[in-house]
């Protein structure tokens, strides 16, 4: 019969704890064992400090968990614990073994936050001094904090940090700032370099997508401290991101784009935004019962398996176009440095096997992770670095039904019915025409939740937009971002 045996000791001595002397292991397996408790250095220590003759453990654990391996999940919460070695050279030998096995994680050290005080609920400073700044401090890990002071400030910094001074970018806000700085990494001259910084995301905004999706591939759930906690591990994984062209400017996308009815409740609910999170269902039920529909036409490439989809097309190869001028210096901050900065994945568009849908379309939606929100299950197939987008199409559906699928929305549901059609794709090309029921009337183009493009007649249509109500060619690089995740 097989015994289980006790993991190998790394080192092991007697120690005092509360004034008894017991025995305490750390074992290669990275177990903090004494008496009948275990602590998993990886997943519960954050730190330590030495106190004079003492070791103070800094750990994080679930209510209701205890200090035991394991344990059921629960809300997180921070609990210290104290030993003390029974000699200086042995406290010394302890530090060194501890530190050393935290060392070989390969966690950060140094993080560079920003801090968004006016995203979601205005609560991302309340968040950082809440959650934020307490756990990166029990985990000894050097914080250089900026608050963003207007739109686009966060980009302006990630194209001029110094990188090499930090081991990621934590991102304290919704999605929003998470996308702005991708972008401005992605046009700095060493943009190969500059986009495998790790990026980390702490759920304060109203749009937390990217947070979720993360969390929730983990079985997390989506909560500031869960977020720091994943960041503070140290593990990575990488993110597809997809670059959004009109002629020669360029927008980087990693969560969505939305046109017709998705990008309509997006984006014209701000309106209501006194509303709180009730604007969007409320916003929904209005543009249900006075449904628009949009002509244009979608070409793209279907990955293996969904090429059933639409009817085959060929593409001209559009690589030149103008930059779109602007009075305020707004769209010259969001071209600057393209010339040097990535260009979009290096795919031989025009060679590629193109389908095609001509509209009218109710809802065109793109999206690379799972969830564009905290309640919204959007692609559940959709997969951080599979080198695809997932496309959710409705052409055609009725109001009642379209309410259903709403419905449906927060558990992914919708993908199912037979009025959406739901698949991969490597590239695709927007051509977004105006509304079949109003040809004076165009559209709007929401990507990432940001205002893209506005078409004629539009809300917010003379609010100047990086991109025309035009088309537009979308391509997705494998991988090419980098994420703290959850382990
Ligand atoms: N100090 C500021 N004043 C005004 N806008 C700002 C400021 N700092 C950042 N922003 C803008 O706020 C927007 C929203 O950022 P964030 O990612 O935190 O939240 P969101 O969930 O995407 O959006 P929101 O909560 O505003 O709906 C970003 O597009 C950013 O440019």
């Amino acid at each position: 019969m097989e015994q289980s045996r006790a993991p190998e000791a790394l080192f092991s001595d007697r120690v005092k704890i509360n004034g008894v002397v017991t025995l305490m292991t750390l074992t290669v397996n990275g177990q903090l064992r004494w008496s009948d408790r275990c602590l998993v250095v990886e997943k519960e220590i954050l730190g330590f400090v030495v106190n004079g003759s003492k070791i103070k453990i800094r750990t994080i654990v679930e209510t209701g968990a205890g200090i035991c391996c394991g344990g059921n999940k629960g809300a997180l919460v921070r609990k210290n614990f104290t030993f003390e070695p029974l000699s200086d050279d042995l406290l010394r030998l302890w530090c060194d073994n501890l530190q050393n096995y935290i060392d070989s994680l390969g966690r950060p050290k140094r993080l560079f936050v920003l801090v968004n005080p006016y995203g979601g609920k205005r609560s991302a400073s309340k968040i950082f001094l809440d959650f934020v700044k307490p756990l990166l401090e029990d985990a000894n890990i050097e914080i250089t904090v900026q608050e963003t002071q207007y739109r686009l400030h966060a980009k302006e910094i990630a194209l001029s940090l110094e990188l090499p001074k930090y081991d990621g970018i934590v991102c304290v806000s919704g999605d929003g700032i998470l996308v702005e700085v991708i972008n401005g990494l992605l046009e700095r001259g060493d943009w190969k370099t500059a986009i495998t910084m790790p990026l980390g995301v702490v759920p304060a905004g109203t749009g937390n997508g990217m947070a979720k999706s993360l969390l929730d591939s983990a079985s997390e759930p989506c909560t500031p401290a869960n977020a720091v906690l994943s960041i503070i591990q140290g593990h990575r994984r990488s993110l597809d991101v997809a670059t959004i062209s009109q002629g020669q400017t360029k927008f980087f996308s990693v969560l969505m784009l939305a046109w017709g009815l998705v990008g309509d409740i997006d984006i014209e609910s701000e309106k209501y935004r006194w509303m709180g999170s009730a604007r969007i269902d409320f916003y929904a039920i209005q543009r249900i019962f006075c449904l628009r529909k949009y002509n244009g036409c979608i070409k793209f490439v279907p990955a293996p398996g969904y090429e059933a989809c639409g009817e085959v097309t060929s593409i001209e190869c559009e690589s030149t176009g103008e930059v779109i001028p602007s009075e305020d210096g707004t769209d010259k901050l969001l071209i600057n440095g393209q010339q040097n900065g990535y260009q979009g994945a290096d795919i031989d568009m025009k060679n590629l096997n193109w389908r095609k849908v001509d509209g009218p379309f109710v809802s065109i939606w793109l999206h690379n992770v799972p969830w564009g929100g905290e309640d919204t299950m959007a692609a559940p197939d959709a997969k951080f670095s599979d080198g695809y987008l997932d496309l959710i199409m409705v052409k055609d559906c009725t109001r009642l039904g379209l309410l259903r699928l709403m419905t449906e929305l927060n558990n992914g549901g919708h993908v199912k019915s037979p009025h959406v059609q739901y698949l991969k794709v490597k590239a695709f090309i927007l051509e977004p025409g105006p509304r079949n029921d109003d040809p004076s009337k165009e559209g709007i183009i929401d990507v990432d939740g940001e205002l893209l493009a506005s078409g004629k007649g539009t809300y917010r249509c003379d609010q100047k937009t990086l991109l025309a109500y035009e088309k537009l060619h979308i391509n997705v690089e494998q991988g090419l971002a980098t994420l703290f995740c959850p382990i």
